[in-house]
């Protein structure tokens, strides 16, 4: 049972060596932590033995008092804290800080199931969250035991949708044959909570485009084989496509495949790059050339297949790479489709991946907006608080009708995708999908310019307040630029609606 103290007995723990501080109500020994603390010894020093709430809620978040509970000694008898503490798996109250079902507005989409789901994902993943930011911040390999967690729990497989998790236990109890696109949808918004680009492109990234083209095109044997060791985080596993010279023009690519004269396997020459968990990946899903077209080829890390890191701006736990084939023998059965007919095996994920990216971009412009909420309210300057100036209501108001509209068209999509099936899908969403990642981008351009403006210098720091801030002003282009341009979606868009422009129709 947690100790309880008097604010008296607090006031005797003052001395350099030995320092006590209250925070609401919960008091901490600082003394074996102020040499580490990583604001210096001073400021905490000058609240020996005192009540330090106010200062410590105007420099930090309160992730820093969950990460250091081990200083927390008990709390002030008789009294009841006034600040709302984060448990793991809570939903905010702060105002569009969830989407509207969450915030108590009626839904025709979401059932008490989701409801559940939502909750017993977030409560795993908050769990993770201090080890997830440690991989993100170091930008090291996420390692297998941290992976093979979310296999354990189902969801590596619920990240990719409803047809790799059949056979799997779920959270929240549900069952994998109810899981439709808004499970999928909340497991994609639930990740982006971790606010960690790096690292989720380096564990989820490259699974979630590869692995649909050994479900949908690998031969019996070969998903039997690979499936359950992607699924479970034992082997990782990527799409390489994009090339040194080729970005999105795929159909330029030089990587080779040249049948073996006794037709066993193919040897493949060539050189991929900008390939998101690459580094990591035991498995490439590879677009090659073969004598008639484009083939894709599951070709495993064996002997001639080699990977470099490359850095980009989201760090290096993506394991963005650089990949070299050569001459690495690779067995026919690891054809993914037909021979030449690679094409249809590239396009077949587009209209997905692009529906993640819309996932995970509306939760990461949520986290900011809430934060610049919770900021508004409690920062002080000129003897107001931010939220007191009109100019600031204005920016808040922009961020938020910006990414209400774009939630309620993705949910919109998302009940469209339910009730498609993949032939309807292809034909009907691949425009829309394409101008809601188009405005998406738009929309996080917006939200992370205002939303620096209102964090000042704390939304140029990486660690701190202005945390999400800063990772979704430094990332956000990624998904302007990643699964077709920001300029390659508009024009798709407009492009897939001309197709059914009725030719008789007059202004
Ligand atoms: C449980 C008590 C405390 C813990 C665990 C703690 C921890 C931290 C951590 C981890 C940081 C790095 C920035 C961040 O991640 O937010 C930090 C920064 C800082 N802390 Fe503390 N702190 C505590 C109490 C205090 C108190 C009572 C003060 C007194 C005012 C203080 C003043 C500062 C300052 C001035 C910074 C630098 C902020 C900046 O760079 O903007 N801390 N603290």
């Amino acid at each position: 049972m947690s100790k309880v103290f008097s604010r008296g007995e607090v006031a005797k723990h003052s001395s350099e060596d030995d320092i006590w501080i209250i925070i609401d109500t919960a008091v901490y020994d600082m003394s074996r932590f102020i040499d580490m603390h990583p604001g210096g010894a001073f400021p905490i020093l000058e609240y020996a033995g005192k009540d330090a709430t106010d200062a410590f809620y105007g420099l930090h978040k309160q992730d820093v008092l969950i990460k250091y509970d081990r200083y927390k000694l008990g709390t002030i008898a008789n009294e009841k804290p006034q600040i709302m503490f984060y448990q793991p798996g809570d939903i905010s109250k702060v105002p569009y800080a969830e989407s509207s079902a969450w915030m108590g507005y009626k839904s025709p989409y979401f059932n008490e199931n989701h409801f559940k789901f939502r909750i017993a994902v977030r409560q795993i993943l908050d769990g993770l969250k201090n080890e997830a930011r440690e991989f993100e911040d170091s930008g090291e390999r996420p390692s297998d035991k941290f992976v093979q967690k979310l296999g354990a729990a189902g969801l590596l497989a619920a990240n990719i949708g409803p047809d790799a998790v059949q056979g799997f236990q779920l959270p929240g109890g549900v069952k994998p044959e109810e899981y439709d696109y808004f499970y999928e949808m909340i497991v994609h918004e639930e990740f982006a909570r971790w606010a960690c680009p790096g690292l989720g492109s380096g564990i989820l990234g490259g699974m979630t485009i590869s692995v649909p083209t050994v479900i949908n095109f690998g031969k019996p044997e070969l998903k039997a084989k690979i499936l359950p060791l992607v699924l479970s985080g034992k082997k990782r596993m990527c799409l390489a496509i994009t090339e040194p010279t080729t970005g999105s023009d795929v159909a330029n690519i030089k990587t080779t495949a040249k049948l073996s004269s006794d037709g066993s396997h193919y040897i493949v020459n060539g050189v991929k790059k900008w390939i998101t968990t690459g580094a990591f990946a035991d498995y490439f899903s590879t677009a090659v050339r073969t004598d008639g077209g484009i083939s894709m080829l599951l070709i495993e890390r064996t002997e001639g297949v080699e990977t470099k890191l490359i850095k980009t701006s989201s760090g290096s736990s993506a394991g963005t790479a650089y990949v070299t084939f050569d001459n690495v023998k690779v067995p026919v059965d690891n054809l993914l489709g037909v021979e030449n007919e690679g094409f249809k095996v590239v396009l077949s994920n587009f209209n997905h991946e692009r529906y993640i990216m819309l996932c995970g971009a509306t939760m990461a412009a949520r986290l900011v907006v809430e934060d610049c909420f919770k900021w508004a309210n409690q920062r002080k300057v000129f003897g107001k608080r931010l939220i007191d100036q009109p100019v600031i209501r204005n920016k808040l108001a922009g961020m938020i009708a910006q990414l209400e509209s774009m939630h309620n068209w993705l949910e919109n999509l998302t009940y469209q995708m339910n009730h498609m099936d993949y032939k309807e899908q292809s034909i009907k969403l691949a425009g829309p999908l394409a101008l809601c990642k188009y405005q998406m981008t738009r929309m996080l351009h917006h939200v992370s310019d205002d939303a620096c403006q209102i964090f000042g210098g704390r939304a140029i720091t990486k660690t701190g307040m202005g945390r999400n801030i800063e990772t979704l002003q430094r990332t956000y282009k990624f998904s302007a630029i990643l699964g077709g341009s920001e300029e390659i979606m508009a024009d798709l868009g407009v492009r897939q609606a001309l197709k059914y422009f009725p030719q008789n129709a007059r202004l």
